[in-house]
């Protein structure tokens, strides 16, 4: 039985976002076995007050596309590597989950007979309802995409309440915080002033679909700890993209 879920609870099935180069911790390549152990039970407070959980996990800790190519590498060859590295990815987040106790499964958007499930929507809410985290793997499955629009899109298909995108920086900013130490902190946008003032924290393909199915994203920093939990229980954390003030909250 999963557990029920606490009244406090304001998002009661989220999809998580967690970047590949947020499990490097201090390293500067591959997966720190420490970080994903504060990530297992940062999820596992969620599971634990019945919040039903999907992540997607990227893989620019070990490999982009983009990078190879510029390396050159063929571009699809490279896009390929680097879904393939979200699955690692995927396969070391379970691993840390499962040993603090926390039931998890991971699919992927490309079939790995042997090694993880083919996505299926269906299955994946299944799962979720009966307390199951599910680990979203291999991108959308598609070259040119990333997996900011894979967390966007399957966000959308498995109907979560939210968007969360872990990131570095505690926030949306009007220009790139890390180089820009001045930059001003939104507490909120609307999904066209992203997109019309290019804001990079998330790509521009993720930001229209969210756009189009009014699908809520909160970015956070979730290398402070407990930003998860308050977050879902309905504290100020980061900043939150959706449908323009005047018709939202
Ligand atoms: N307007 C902005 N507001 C916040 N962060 C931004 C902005 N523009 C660029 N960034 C950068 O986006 C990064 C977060 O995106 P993320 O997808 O987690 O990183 P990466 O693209 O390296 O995987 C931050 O580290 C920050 O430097
Ligand atoms: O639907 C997808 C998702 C990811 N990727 C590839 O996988 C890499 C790793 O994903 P991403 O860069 O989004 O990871 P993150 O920045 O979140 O660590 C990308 O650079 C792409 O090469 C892809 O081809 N299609």
């Amino acid at each position: 039985m999963p557990p029920a879920t606490d009244r406090s609870v304001k998002y009661k099935r989220i999809l998580l976002k967690l970047s590949g180069e947020a499990l490097t911790g201090d390293h500067e390549f591959g997966i720190d076995p420490k970080v994903l152990d504060r990530m297992a039970l940062e999820i596992g407070q969620l599971v634990g007050i019945g919040v039903q959980v999907g992540i997607v996990i990227g893989g620019g800790n070990l490999f982009r596309g983009a990078a190879l190519h510029a390396a050159g590498m063929e571009r699809v060859t490279g896009d390929h590597m680097g879904m393939l590295a979200t699955v690692m990815n995927a396969l070391a987040m379970r691993d840390a989950l499962e040993r603090s106790s926390i039931r998890s499964r991971v699919m992927s958007a490309i079939q790995m007979s042997g090694v993880v499930e083919h996505y299926d929507r269906r299955t994946a809410i299944r799962y979720m309802t009966s307390g199951d985290v599910v680990i979203f793997s291999a991108g959308t499955g598609n070259p040119f995409f990333t997996t900011d629009s894979a967390a966007c899109l399957r966000g959308i298909e498995i109907d979560a309440d939210v968007v969360l995108k872990a990131t570095k920086v505690d926030g949306v900013y009007d220009k790139d915080p890390v180089s820009h130490p001045d930059a001003v902190k939104y507490e909120h946008l609307d999904y066209d002033q992203v997109l019309s003032q290019k804001l990079g924290v998330m790509d521009l393909t993720a930001i229209c679909l969210v756009r189009d199915h009014d699908m809520p994203v909160r970015v956070f920093d979730m290398t402070r700890p407990g930003a998860l939990l308050n977050l879902v229980v309905g504290g100020r954390e980061g900043t939150l993209i959706d449908v323009a003030r005047d018709q939202g909250q």
